[in-house]
């Protein structure tokens, strides 16, 4: 049963292509005015859920529910038009031959005439825009574009706003400024969104809950925080950030790494153990390293320390500079409450 607040429900969702699962028994629950990411590599099935949602594409199996009503599944197809959905797309895709006041008024035909224009002259004024309304595209710049698209979205107030990597064609500065402006007016307006991108660091700063896909597949979902801080997979952990794979075994409840023993969950097995290059510290005692490389990434500074038992240099990094270079013998701590431990699981990297 639906709760009442739900407002997207996903429930099996399934679309092949020939051969190629796009998408695999998907399930997940969105409550009414929040915000959820869906983000993974490129080709896990991103769009095509996006497109689902929207009525574009259509499921061989599963559900879609909207606002407590069904609008894709057995025996039930909502046509796009009547979904009350909002969809921005990547290329924004504004009419060249409309103004910008048209392009917003574009979707409210059903409105009259007077209703048309406070509404738009409303969601020009939300957004702040309005001294671009005579404009057309071409005279606009990539973030004036970006706003417009997002006015012409928001205009027939939908109750789901989707969203298809809508801040990948900003630059860099740019990028980030806009997005806090339009997740802070998409919330200020209550809009429930799903924003689809492939860049974990946007998906964290986006989300009230962030999807992970691959092949299909729903990874895990929850809290940016809680994706992050405490993941479930391997694949989400090794998603949004680097990590180091230590090596491991298990006895008595104790687990034996190259880089001391720590208490361990009841496992069986072999477990994956991974740790962030920033939970690893250098000391002046601990466990003996080498220095292999030291980069300066600006604000971090990343080194490569090799240790004995690990095949592969550790990385480690941190905003403190140290005095090394290669060859150099050193000493690392671990911070022992940020070791992560899995069960040991079929990894696909
Ligand atoms: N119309 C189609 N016909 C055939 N295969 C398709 C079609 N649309 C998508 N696919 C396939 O389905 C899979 C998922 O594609 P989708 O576009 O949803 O991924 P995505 O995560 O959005 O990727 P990207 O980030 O590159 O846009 C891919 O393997 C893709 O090749």
């Amino acid at each position: 049963m639906t709760s009442p607040q739900s407002m997207l429900v996903l429930s099996g969702v399934t679309r092949y292509f020939g051969n190629v699962a796009a998408l695999q028994d998907v399930s997940l629950e969105l409550g009414a005015g929040q915000v959820l990411c869906l983000v993974g590599h490129s080709g896990c099935g991103k769009s095509t859920l996006l497109r689902a949602i929207a009525g574009i594409e259509t499921l061989d199996a599963g559900s879609i529910a909207i606002d407590g009503a069904p609008v894709s599944g057995e025996g039930v197809f909502v046509e796009p038009e009547h979904r009350r959905i909002g969809f921005m797309f990547q290329d924004y895709a504004l009419f060249p031959h409309l103004s910008v006041w048209d392009n917003i008024g574009f979707g409210l035909s059903q409105l009259t005439r007077g209703e048309r224009e406070s509404r738009i002259s409303n969601v020009l004024g939300r957004i702040g825009i309005e001294s671009l309304a005579d404009r057309y595209p071409h005279m606009l710049s990539g973030g004036e574009q970006q706003r417009v698209a997002l006015a012409r979205a928001l205009a027939p107030q939908p109750r789901l706003l989707l969203m298809d990597e809508p801040f990948s064609n900003l630059d860099r500065g740019l990028r980030d400024r806009v997005r806090q402006e339009t997740l802070s007016i998409v919330r200020d307006l209550g809009t429930t969104a799903v924003v689809v991108t492939h860049d974990p660091e946007e998906a964290l700063a986006i989300g009230d809950m962030v999807a992970l896909m691959q092949k299909g597949k729903l990874v895990e979902a929850g809290t940016g925080e809680r994706i992050y801080d405490a993941p479930w997979t391997t694949y989400a952990a090794r998603f949004f950030s680097r990590m180091n794979v230590i090596p491991a075994r298990l006895s008595a409840g104790v687990l034996e790494t190259p880089l001391g023993r720590f208490p361990a969950p009841a496992l069986e097995g072999v477990p994956t153990v991974l740790l962030r290059p920033q939970s690893i510290i250098l000391r002046e005692a601990g466990i003996a390293a080498t220095i292999v490389d030291r980069s300066v990434l600006g604000e971090i500074e990343e080194l490569l320390v090799a240790v004995s038992g690990i095949d592969r240099p550790l990385v480690v990094r941190g905003t403190d500079r140290h005095d090394v270079r290669p060859g150099d013998d050193v000493f690392i701590s671990v911070n022992a409450h940020e070791v992560m431990i899995f069960p040991q699981e079929a990894d696909p990297n």
